[in-house]
């Protein structure tokens, strides 16, 4: 599609879909805008976009698509912004905030004049922020959730469709309300858990400070989105809080009947809990992004001599297998250490532990 195509907020998501809208579509324009100037001007030397905004003003006004890829506060205020301008009457005007029915609800002045918005919220992401973060794949056969009003033309609802159409992610819609129901069970609720797990685990620290260094594995697979961006998340918990008091009511109910089982060393039931949630947590799609990792990190356990990653880098280059990142975890320098490999597909993940098996005796795990 051909068309002026405006990208307010360039962070992880804005810039990701930037990326797939132009994969998608070469001949429109990419227009980015964000407060952070730092992050308008990467965004334009990473090729994220095809020019830079100096106003929300000036670009909004000859724009065919305009996507919101702000924290959910100042989603809501660049939409009652947009309301006041000119912009062009077949403007489609879409959001990938976390949450919806607020969002929708800031919505009511650009529905008086006729304007289309269709709230959107691609359920990929990851704790990392910034259009450094920002990739292609990152929607890849991730659900996309849209909510359009009921009185939005089917013709509209298909033509953001086709606009996001490099992201292959699978279009879902449900109503806001819903939106924030699901999403605040699967994703926010989430946030918090991992949150006060890290927060419980600091505080016991003051006193034993081997903790820290123990915290292997386990305690790293649940508490990654624990550094997601605070300033993000505190918004999003704002804008479902019924929605989330009434799950931490429910969890403090389900905390109690598992203390009950220790209580009275229940050991059928304790067997019985733990079972039950594997029953659930493996049955979940592996295909889709939602269950999967958003980054293919491959956890490789390596002793400790020089040369070491170096050697590791060398068997992946021979087979032409690309990396993206490579760090080391320190809590276990101890021990051996452990690599952590990062690849843009699952594919390319797979393709190195059998590389790395085939080349040498060192561990690998997926680590999930
Ligand atoms: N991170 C995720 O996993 C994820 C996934 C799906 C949806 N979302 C939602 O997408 C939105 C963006 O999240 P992100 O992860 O890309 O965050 P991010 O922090 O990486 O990027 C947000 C960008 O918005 C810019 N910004 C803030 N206020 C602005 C304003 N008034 N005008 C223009 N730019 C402004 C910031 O400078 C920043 O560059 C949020 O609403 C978030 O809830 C996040
Ligand atoms: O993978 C992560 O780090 C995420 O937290 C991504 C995640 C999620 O909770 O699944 C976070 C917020 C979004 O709105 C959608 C996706």
């Amino acid at each position: 599609m051909n068309g002026r195509v405006i990208v307010i907020g360039l962070g992880l998501i804005g810039g990701s879909l930037a990326l797939c809208i132009k994969k998608e579509h070469n001949e429109a324009t990419i227009v980015g805008f964000d407060i952070n100037k730092e992050q308008s001007r990467l965004a334009k030397m990473l090729g994220v976009i095809d020019e830079i905004a100096e106003t929300i003003e000036d670009s909004a006004i000859d724009a065919n698509l305009i996507i919101i890829a702000a924290p959910v506060n100042e989603t809501k205020e660049i939409l009652q912004m947009l309301a006041k301008l000119p912009l062009h009457p077949d403007v489609i005007i879409t959001d990938t905030g976390s949450t919806k029915r607020k969002i929708v609800e800031s919505t009511a002045s650009l529905k008086d004049r006729g304007i289309t918005f269709i709230g959107g919220h691609p359920m990929a992401g990851s704790h990392k922020s910034g259009v450094s973060a920002a990739k292609e794949i990152l929607f890849e056969n991730a659900f996309y959730l849209l909510t359009p009003d009921n009185q939005i033309e089917e013709a509209k609802v298909e033509r953001l469709k086709c606009w996001l159409l490099g992201t292959k992610a699978k279009f879902l819609t449900i109503t806001p309300e819903n939106h924030d129901y699901l999403t605040g069970i699967v994703s926010h609720f989430p946030h918090i858990i991992a949150a006060s797990i890290v927060r419980q685990t600091e505080k016991l620290s003051a006193s034993e400070s081997l903790i820290p260094r123990l915290a292997a594995g386990g305690f790293r697979d649940i508490t990654r989105i624990a550094s997601s961006s605070p300033e993000m998340w505190k918004d999003i918990l704002l804008h479902n809080r019924e929605i989330l008091i009434g799950l931490l009511n429910q969890w403090q109910e389900e905390m109690n009947g598992v203390k009950g089982l220790l209580e009275n060393e229940d050991s059928p039931a304790i067997l019985n809990y733990f079972n039950q949630a594997k029953q659930f947590r493996d049955g979940l799609p592996m295909k889709e992004k939602g269950a999967i990792p958003a980054f293919y990190d491959l956890y490789v356990d390596i002793p400790d001599y020089p040369g070491v990653i170096s050697e590791i880098t060398g068997y992946l280059a021979k087979e032409d297998i690309s990396i993206t990142n490579i760090r080391i975890l320190e809590t276990r320098e101890d021990i051996n250490g452990v690599l952590v490999i990062s690849f843009q597909t699952e594919e390319d993940r797979y393709k190195a532990e059998r590389c790395i098996e085939t080349y040498s005796n060192f561990q690998t795990s997926i680590g999930s």
